[in-house]
């Protein structure tokens, strides 16, 4: 990797403020290739407890600093993100593989997600509540919960990474970071910059490590750790989720989702097909939120096929450092079997190929861009988040119809209406059983919103101000003796 600030390749564990040589490490490859990037050390259990220590003695002097102290030195990692994205993207690319016009897109949301909160960080207010006797006050104080642990994915090595540690640091707790074992670079780069912004050693920590189970155990298990975030699949985060109740700890989980994209024959099917295309074949479809579903009313399942298709048809498949690609290669070769699993058991079940539906003439994890028509919602392919860049047609004939199969997994991260009538697309939205809709908009994510799931997609939001509530404990102060 040829990067301008070779600095921000680093390949040990963050822990305490220092840079720590492990005796084992595990490999990092480029997707694109399947060539080794980097050798990172690979951080045990005692060393994954040592960031805790570090985070739990950081943790009383991080809270007690001011608001504008904290918020000026996220100001500060932010800018540095900004001065270095280039080097950042090329980065996400190389260990992720998505084109880098989509990791300059995925660094902008990062280092928004570090601007926002450095400013809402100064904005966690209390309350007054008048009181039931004239001889007692009620006040509310919120407080940093403590120390943070999270287990990030590799779909979005730098942006998953920001939105929980942003908030964190920003009220006051320390953070101790495991990202995907795929994707630690990222995870690392941003230490890198975080110790040069001068955020205080133990406050920010990064455990690369390839024992995904035993660290897991140690975050949810451990109870130094506060508060456990993590954004993965609904399976593991269940098992997570279920582990922390020994501690009872506070849990945030961005899980799967199986997103619907209702097309209503009143929509404007030029932006339901610059829609479709955002939402699904962003990051080769290895994104929580993208599309799962296509559901099309009948009358316009033609028209809208045939303009997918188009668009589908001219996308342009390569490593994610070439010019001008658009979808890269999926994170591995068993990402591309489920994906490809998923096409055959279709297409066998009665569904047609639009196009693609094969791995690409490229070899590799490159995958081709696919459409399946004649899908129905009962198939594995809209049962499964696929996780890859294929879009399943669905055709229904009315609006109450749509909502019902829309609903009718056990997810509930976001979803998609195209339409023009007003009342339509109220009532769809109210229907939808969805933390997320976007109505003539597939592109949600951004650090002033609320993202975050109900159902089986997890607990608790990311971004906006409700993103602080994740790290913040109410206090309930009740101050007596007030009568003169
Ligand atoms: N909601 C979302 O954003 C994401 C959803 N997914 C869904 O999950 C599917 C599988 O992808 P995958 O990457 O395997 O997702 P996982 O849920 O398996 O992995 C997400 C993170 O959790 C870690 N992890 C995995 N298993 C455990 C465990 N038992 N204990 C503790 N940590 C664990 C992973 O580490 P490591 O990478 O080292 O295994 C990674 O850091 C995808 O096809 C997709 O459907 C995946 C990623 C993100
Ligand atoms: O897939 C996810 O887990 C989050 C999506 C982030 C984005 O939309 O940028």
């Amino acid at each position: 990797m040829n990067l301008q600030f070779p600095e921000l390749m680093r390949t040990q564990p963050y822990v305490d403020g220092r840079w720590v040589q492990c005796g084992r490490s595990f490999a990092v490859n480029n997707p694109a290739d399947g060539g080794k990037v980097a050798d990172v050390g690979d951080a045990d259990v005692p060393l994954a407890e040592s960031a805790l220590e570090a985070a739990a003695a950081a943790f009383p002097a991080w809270r007690d600093r001011t608001a504008a102290e904290r918020c000026r030195l996220l100001h500060r990692w932010c800018e540095l993100i900004v001065e270095h994205q280039e080097d950042l993207a090329l980065i996400i690319t190389t260990e992720q593989g998505k084109p880098l016009a989509e990791a300059r897109a995925e660094l902008a949301n990062a280092w928004a997600f570090v601007e926002w909160f450095a400013e809402e960080g100064k904005r966690v207010y209390g309350e007054t509540i008048p009181a039931p006797g004239t001889d007692r006050r009620i006040v509310v104080i919120r407080q940093p919960v403590g120390v943070v642990a999270a287990l990030t994915p590799w779909n979005f090595p730098s942006s998953m990474i920001t939105r929980k540690a942003a908030p964190a640091l920003a009220v006051g707790c320390t953070f101790v970071l495991r990202p995907a074992s795929a994707t630690p670079l990222s995870a690392l780069a941003l230490a890198k910059l975080a110790d040069m912004a001068g955020i205080p050693a133990g406050v920010f920590n990064v455990v690369p490590s390839s024992a995904s189970q035993a660290i897991g155990r140690l975050f949810t298990e451990s109870p130094r750790v506060a508060k456990f975030s993590f954004t993965g699949s609904t399976a593991v985060g269940r098992e997570l989720m279920a582990r922390c109740a020994s501690t009872v700890k506070r849990v945030s989980l961005e899980l799967g989702g199986n997103a619907p994209f209702l097309v209503f024959d009143d929509a404007d099917l030029d932006a339901a097909v610059a829609g479709a295309m955002a939402s699904k074949y962003r990051n080769a479809g290895q994104t929580c939120i993208c599309a799962n579903r296509f559901f099309v009313q009948r009358s316009v399942q033609d028209a809208f096929a045939d303009r997918l298709a188009a668009a589908v048809k001219a996308l342009k498949v390569g490593p994610g450092t070439a010019a001008g690609v658009d979808i890269g290669p999926l994170i591995s070769t068993e990402a591309l079997q489920d994906v490809d699993a998923l096409v055959r058991q279709s297409v066998a079940a009665g569904a047609t190929l639009v196009c693609g539906g094969r791995p690409h003439a490229l070899g590799g994890t490159f995958y081709e861009p696919t459409i399946l028509k004649g899908v129905s919602n009962d198939m594995p392919i809209a049962v499964n988040e696929i996780f890859g860049p294929v879009s399943p047609l669905i055709v229904f004939d009315t609006e109450a119809e749509a909502v019902q199969l829309a609903n009718d997994t056990p997810y509930g991260l976001a979803s998609y209406c195209y339409a023009r009538d007003i009342g339509r697309i109220w009532r769809v939205a109210e229907g939808l059983e969805y933390g997320m809709v976007g109505i003539n908009e597939a592109v949600l994510t951004n650090a002033s919103a609320p993202f975050g799931g109900v159902k089986q997609s997890g607990l608790g939001r990311e971004g906006s101000r409700y993103g602080l509530d994740e790290y913040l404990e109410i206090k309930y102060l009740c101050l007596g003796g007030m009568q003169q």
